[in-house]
C-alpha cells in the first residue's frame, strides 16, 4: 500500500472542532500525520487539495444493498462502488434482502462478501423480526455476537406494540439500538405520496403525516419504558422533529436521521408521475423541510443517512401506484446536500458532521466507524469540490440502482477521491 499525502486542503473535521488548511499523511492504513512537527519521511503519492475539503469519510447509516436476493438491483459489490463515488466510506447495510439478515449465517455472509467483494466497509443490520414478518423476534442475541449495529425491520414496521416492547428489552441487553421504520400499516396502506393536494391532483392515495407520527410517539413511548435506545430512519415530517425533541428534553434514548431527498425535495416532484420520485415515507412539503433543518441545526437530528433504495429499471418503469418505493441515492447525496449550504440554509461543517461524526456516534466504537480523522484513526477521508458543477448523468453511477429524480440535474458539489483504510477506493477521471 502506498503511503499518500494530501496536500493543501481545507480539513474538516466535526468531531475534533478542526476546520482549517493543512496536508495529512496516510501511512499503512492509517492517519499518521496531520499538519504539525515534521512529515514522516516515506515515498508518498501527492494529491493535490487546492481548493478542495478534506474530511472524514461519509458514513452512511441507511444502505440497501439487496444482496442477497436482488442482485438484479444491487450486489455488495456494485453498492460499495456506489459508496466510494459518493464519498461514504462506511455503509450500514438493512437486512431487507432474500433471506433476510435474520440469523448469524447471514450476517456472516454479508460480511464475507462484503470482505472480499466489496469497497468500503459494510456493517450489517439485523432483522428485529424472523422475515420481517412483525410476528416472533429474529436470532437477535446471535446477530448480535456476530457483529450487527442494531436491528431494523426498515422497509417493513413493526405493528405489534407488543413484540417492539420485547425487541427494544433484548436489544437494551445487548447493548444495541433499535432501528426503526417509523409507519403504522393502517394509514400508510395503499398510498403512493404524500397526502394533501398533490395526492389529490395525481389522483393517487396519500399517505398522511400522521402515519410516521403515530408510530414515532409508540416507539418513543416504549423506548421510555423499557430504557432501550432507539434510531429512528427517514424521519420526513415536522410532527416526527417535534415529537422527538420532546422526547429527548425528556431524556429518552432516541437518535435520528433525514435523508438528502427529504431534507431537499419536495411532493411537487411526483406531479410528473416520475416513478424515481416514489419513496418511502413520501416526498412531503417545505414546512417539513423547515423543520427537518431546523432539527439537524438544533441537534434533535444528529445523521443525515441516504436511504440508498437501488430499483432495477423494469421495476420502475410501470404505473405510479405499481411502482416499488426507493431512490438510488449513495451517488447524489454530497450534491444534493451541497445545495443547502450553497442557499445559506446549513453550514458546511454541519452537513458533514452530520455525516461523520453523527452517525459514528449512533454506531457506537468497535466497528471501526470513527467519524473522525486523528493521528492514528483508519485512513478514511473523502476529498470533495464544494464548488465543481456537474450533471446528474445516471448511465455513470456505479449502482445498479438508476432510479433517481434528479436525472439530468445540475448539482454543485462533487467527490473528487474517496479513501478508504489508506486504499484509494475512488477518484476522478483526469484528477
Ligand atoms: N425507502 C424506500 O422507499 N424503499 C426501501 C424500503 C422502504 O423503506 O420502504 C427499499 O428497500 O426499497
Amino acid at each position: 500500500m502506498k503511503s499518500i499525502l494530501i496536500k493543501n486542503g481545507r480539513f474538516i473535521d466535526p468531531e475534533q472542532s478542526n476546520d482549517r488548511h493543512t496536508d495529512i499523511a496516510l501511512i499503512d492504513g492509517k492517519v499518521a500525520w496531520i499538519g504539525s512537527g515534521t512529515l514522516p519521511k516515506d515515498d508518498y503519492e501527492i494529491i493535490d487539495a487546492s481548493g478542495m475539503i478534506v474530511a472524514p469519510g461519509f458514513i452512511d447509516l441507511h444502505t440497501h444493498l439487496r444482496q442477497p436476493g436482488f442482485e438484479d438491483k444491487e450486489t455488495i459489490a456494485t453498492g460499495t462502488m456506489a459508496a466510494a463515488r459518493g464519498g461514504f466510506t462506511t455503509i450500514c447495510a438493512m437486512p431487507n434482502t432474500n433471506p433476510p439478515i435474520e440469523n448469524r449465517s447471514i450476517v456472516d455472509y454479508v460480511k464475507c462478501v462484503a470482505s472480499s467483494e466489496g469497497i468500503v466497509r459494510v456493517l450489517p443490520i439485523g432483522c428485529i423480526s424472523k422475515g420481517r414478518k412483525g410476528e416472533i423476534l429474529a436470532e437477535l442475541g446471535e446477530m448480535g455476537t456476530a457483529g450487527v449495529i442494531g436491528f431494523s425491520d426498515d422497509g417493513s414496521p413493526v405493528p405489534g406494540a407488543r413484540l417492539m416492547k420485547q425487541a427494544m428489552e433484548y436489544a437494551a441487553g445487548l447493548g444495541l439500538p433499535i432501528i426503526d421504520h417509523c409507519e403504522e400499516p393502517s394509514l400508510a396502506e395503499g398510498g403512493q405520496v404524500n397526502e394533501g393536494i398533490i395526492a389529490t391532483r395525481l389522483g393517487l392515495a396519500g399517505i398522511p403525516n400522521a402515519a410516521e407520527e403515530t408510530m414515532v410517539a409508540r416507539d418513543i413511548a416504549l423506548a421510555k419504558l423499557t430504557g432501550a435506545r432507539i434510531h429512528l430512519c427517514h424521519i420526513s415530517t415536522k410532527g416526527s422533529v417535534d415529537l422527538i425533541r420532546n422526547a429527548k428534553a425528556d431524556s429518552v434514548q432516541v437518535t435520528a436521521e433525514a435523508t438528502p431527498h427529504h431534507l431537499t425535495l419536495t411532493e411537487e416532484r411526483c406531479l410528473g408521475y416520475d416513478t424515481n420520485s416514489k419513496v418511502n415515507p413520501p416526498l412531503r412539503t417545505q414546512t417539513d423541510i423547515d423543520a427537518l433543518i431546523a432539527g439537524l441545526i438544533d441537534g434533535t437530528i444528529e445523521a443525515i443517512a441516504t436511504d440508498h433504495a437501488p430499483h432495477s429499471e423494469n421495476d420502475k418503469c410501470c404505473e405510479f401506484a405499481l411502482a416499488p418505493f426507493g431512490i438510488s441515492g449513495l451517488e447524489t447525496a454530497l450534491g444534493s446536500l451541497m445545495k443547502l449550504v450553497h442557499n445559506g440554509k446549513i453550514p458546511l461543517p454541519l452537513i458533514i458532521e452530520k455525516l461523520t461524526a453523527g452517525p459514528a456516534r449512533i454506531i457506537g466504537d468497535g466497528f471501526g466507524a470513527t467519524g473522525s480523522l486523528t493521528v492514528g484513526d483508519p485512513a478514511d477521508v473523502v476529498i470533495f469540490d464544494p464548488k465543481a458543477e456537474w450533471t446528474v448523468d445516471v448511465s455513470k453511477f456505479a449502482s445498479k440502482g438508476k432510479n433517481t429524480p434528479l436525472a439530468g440535474e445540475k448539482l454543485k458539489g462533487k467527490v473528487i477521491a474517496t479513501i478508504y483504510h489508506g486504499n484509494i477506493v475512488y477518484k476522478e477521471d483526469n484528477r
